[in-house]
């Protein structure tokens, strides 16, 4: 019998595809040396018992206590770590002028690394208790205070995908902060790939590099298509944000006579590594052509409340085969939580469909068949979120990572309203997503390594 590096029994919850959960009854998790699952075992298999007893004997079995559940860990595909400093402020004014008054004066602050440490030691804790494994992070224009964003990461057990921003556009961007100029933009984003890439040899969760242009407004013509030369050199991910409000999506309609879509298409921006944050002005081409290069859109539900003047048809972009995940956006959403995040893209969904404004009659008032459920918000958080970054991670289920949360639902002082022993399972899935607070997370575990239990 194959002896597995750790071996798990408990009842997991997982995205088989957007509407379909997997209900994993008393199942054994057996999770090799480099963090992979490598086998999943029913009950009813005939070496269950074998496989249980031999690992418990040699001190590598875990069974999960009454009340506890395992989920797969959360996928963050949209953070801005510098913003954590500034979350749940500021958030009564448009995009423009919440990024010059606030977010540029605050992000400006971390070419200090005594500061970036402070903040960033302290988010990814706070992700990582929250249940987000896996992050796509903005980190600032400083190569050397992004790379130590990566580099904690690297040390928390987190598996960080970061990216060193480029703002080259001397007409859009403070005289504080922004790149140098372009070539020095392109320069330090190629030495900072170079540098994670190095750091990533001896990291067992992997962190990644990620070219990183903002927005297509803070960069020049010539910086977003060095980007995608060096995204194609280097194979890495790369992440923006696209069509996400009025006014960025004028903006280039008039700087550059097309679409968001077309021109980082055109900038060599989109693939199947890529993830665009917000996305809400796509139209049904644009959406396509998403389709058809692999592109993700990184899905913040609170965030677009703020500063993205509409809802994302999300029902409608999954639909047409687009890859969708989730992302908190902090701090142009409040929550470091993708539970708060996926209540949110329900909660918007439903108001989509139904329509928002009571003096219109009931038929014109919204979009219909725009609603998305739990089960396909927890989608978003999980296996979409795997998906969008084409990683094997984001299910629990063979080949994939062991990436997982074990939430406790009887825990007291944070016990959620279960009664009875025969609630079925799939309403205590309901009541974990809607319900659950982080002080229900009870361990976190990333590539078969524990990176946080709550004492
Ligand atoms: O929500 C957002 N947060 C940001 O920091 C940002 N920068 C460009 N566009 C943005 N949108």
């Amino acid at each position: 019998m194959t002896t597995y590096f750790r071996v798990f029994e408990g009842t997991a919850f997982t995205a088989r595809s957007p509407k379909e959960i997997d209900v994993l009854k008393d199942h054994l998790f057996c999770v090799d040396a480099n963090g992979i699952i490598a086998r999943t075992v029913a009950p009813d298999a005939d070496d269950y018992e074998a496989i249980r007893q031999r690992h418990a004997d040699e001190g590598r079995y875990q069974r999960l206590g009454p009340g506890q559940y395992l989920l797969p860990g959360f996928v963050d595909l949209h953070v801005h770590a510098p913003q954590w400093a500034q979350s749940g402020t500021s958030l009564d004014v448009p995009l423009y002028d919440w990024l010059h008054a606030h977010t540029f004066p605050l992000e400006s602050k971390f070419a200090d690394l005594g500061f970036a440490a402070e903040v960033y030691d302290d988010l990814v804790a706070t992700l990582l208790a929250n249940g987000t494994t896996t992050a796509l992070y903005f980190a600032t224009i400083h190569k050397e205070s992004s790379l130590l964003l990566a580099e904690i990461c690297a040390k928390k057990g987190q598996r960080g995908l970061v990216g060193k921003v480029v703002m080259d556009d001397p007409a859009q961007n403070p005289d504080y902060y922004r790149d140098a100029d372009t070539s020095t933009a392109l320069a330090d984003t190629e030495a900072f790939i170079v540098a994670v890439k190095a750091l990533a040899k001896n990291v067992k969760q992997g962190v990644y590099p990620v070219v990183t242009p903002r927005f297509i407004p803070s960069c020049t013509d010539e910086a977003l298509t060095g980007l995608g030369a060096l995204a194609a050199k280097h194979d890495t991910h790369i992440q923006s944000h696209c069509s996400e409000s009025d006014w960025e999506h004028e903006y280039v309609l008039e700087r550059l006579g097309k679409r968001d879509a077309a021109a980082l298409r055109d900038f060599g921006l989109l693939g199947d590594k890529s993830v665009m944050a917000h996305c809400n002005l796509l139209d049904e081409n644009d959406a396509a052509l998403f389709a058809a290069t692999g592109t993700a859109v990184g899905h913040c539900p609170i965030s677009n409340v703020y500063f993205s003047n509409s809802v994302l048809p999300v029902a409608r972009w999954l639909e047409k085969g687009v890859e969708v995940g989730l992302g908190s956006d902090v701090s142009g959403g409040y929550s470091p939580s993708l539970y708060d995040n996926a209540r949110q893209a329900v909660i918007s969904s439903r108001m989509l469909e139904e329509g928002v404004d009571p003096a219109l009659s009931a038929d014109a008032r919204g979009v219909p068949s725009s609603r998305i459920g739990i089960a396909e918000a927890f989608y978003l958080a999980t296996a979409g979120g795997g998906e969008a970054l084409s990683l094997p991670i984001g299910r629990l289920a063979e080949g994939y990572a062991w990436d997982a949360q074990i939430v406790d639902i009887a825990l007291a002082g944070a016990k959620l309203p279960v009664f009875g022993n025969d609630v079925p399972k799939h309403e205590i899935f309901q009541k974990i997503m809607y319900l659950a607070r982080p002080e229900n997370i009870r361990e976190v575990w990333v590539q078969g390594e524990r990176v946080h239990k709550r004492a």
